[in-house]
């Protein structure tokens, strides 16, 4: 595997307040890497600095490409789509509007519809949902319409901030199943923000574990889950 991601010494703040101190990291081309790490840690800063959400410095490359100085909508087009924590869909439009409006950097009306058809052959609970408002539906089903629609970029790189968020256990085993079909059928890459560790470590190959803003441990999801540090704090044996 080759890199796809490659980000060094990233620096991000708001205002005086620096949350990330300058970050190295990469991601392997088809791979899922995970990042933990306690609540205010920087997780999320980190997704919204890699999608230029945030003020930040450093290098952020995408397959060799430079994006640290691009907008958020550049970076999209460069294939990379970020699943807010909270979902981000429109609540008064149709699952299958948010679906089309999923693909707006894009062209060619055959393969947006294929592609629709694809999102539903994931989650089918979808297409039962599609004319309905995505504020109605259950939260389950917003996340999936959530990931659905930034699947409708043809993303090379998917980024998934807390898609367990205040879902029942069942749905998130069948969430991450399916996202885990994305992955392998796909190919498409994914960083991960996840509070539950042992979830995302099943799912990931690599992780990454931050503290106030710095990395302070990172290795593979086998060594991550044997670490004595890990396991007392996150995975709570
Ligand atoms: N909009 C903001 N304005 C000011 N400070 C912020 C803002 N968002 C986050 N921070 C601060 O930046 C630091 C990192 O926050 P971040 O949300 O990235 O952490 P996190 O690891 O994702 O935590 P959580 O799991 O609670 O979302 C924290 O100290 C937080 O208080």
């Amino acid at each position: 595997m080759s890199r796809l991601l490659e980000v060094k010494g990233l620096e991000a703040s708001y205002g005086p307040t620096k949350a990330l101190h300058g970050l190295d990291f990469g991601l392997e081309d088809g791979g899922v890497t995970t990042i933990l790490g306690a609540n205010g840690a920087g997780k999320t800063t980190t997704l919204r600095a890699i999608s230029g959400m945030v003020t930040r410095n450093g290098e952020i490359t995408l397959g060799g490409k430079e994006l640290s100085s691009m907008r958020p909508a550049e970076i999209t087009r460069e294939g990379i789509a970020h699943v807010p924590e909270g979902r981000g869909t429109f609540v008064r439009m149709s699952t299958e509007d948010n679906l089309q409006l999923g693909a707006y950097t894009r062209n060619g009306k055959a393969e947006i519809a294929e592609d629709i058809e694809r999102v539903y052959s994931y989650f089918p609970i979808l297409k039962q949902r599609r004319n309905q408002q995505a504020g109605t539906l259950s939260g389950g089903e917003a996340q999936m319409l959530a990931v659905g629609r930034a699947l409708m970029l043809r993303p090379r790189l998917l980024l998934l901030d807390e898609p367990s968020f205040g879902l029942a256990p069942l749905i998130v085993q069948e969430l991450f199943e399916i996202l885990k079909k994305i992955n392998s059928e796909d190919g498409v890459s994914m960083l991960l923000v996840e509070q539950n560790a042992a979830l995302a470590l099943e799912l990931a190959d690599h992780a990454y574990l931050l503290e106030t803003g710095n990395i302070v441990i990172s290795g593979t999801s086998e060594s991550i889950l044997e670490n004595e540090t890990v396991r007392r704090s996150y995975l709570g044996y």
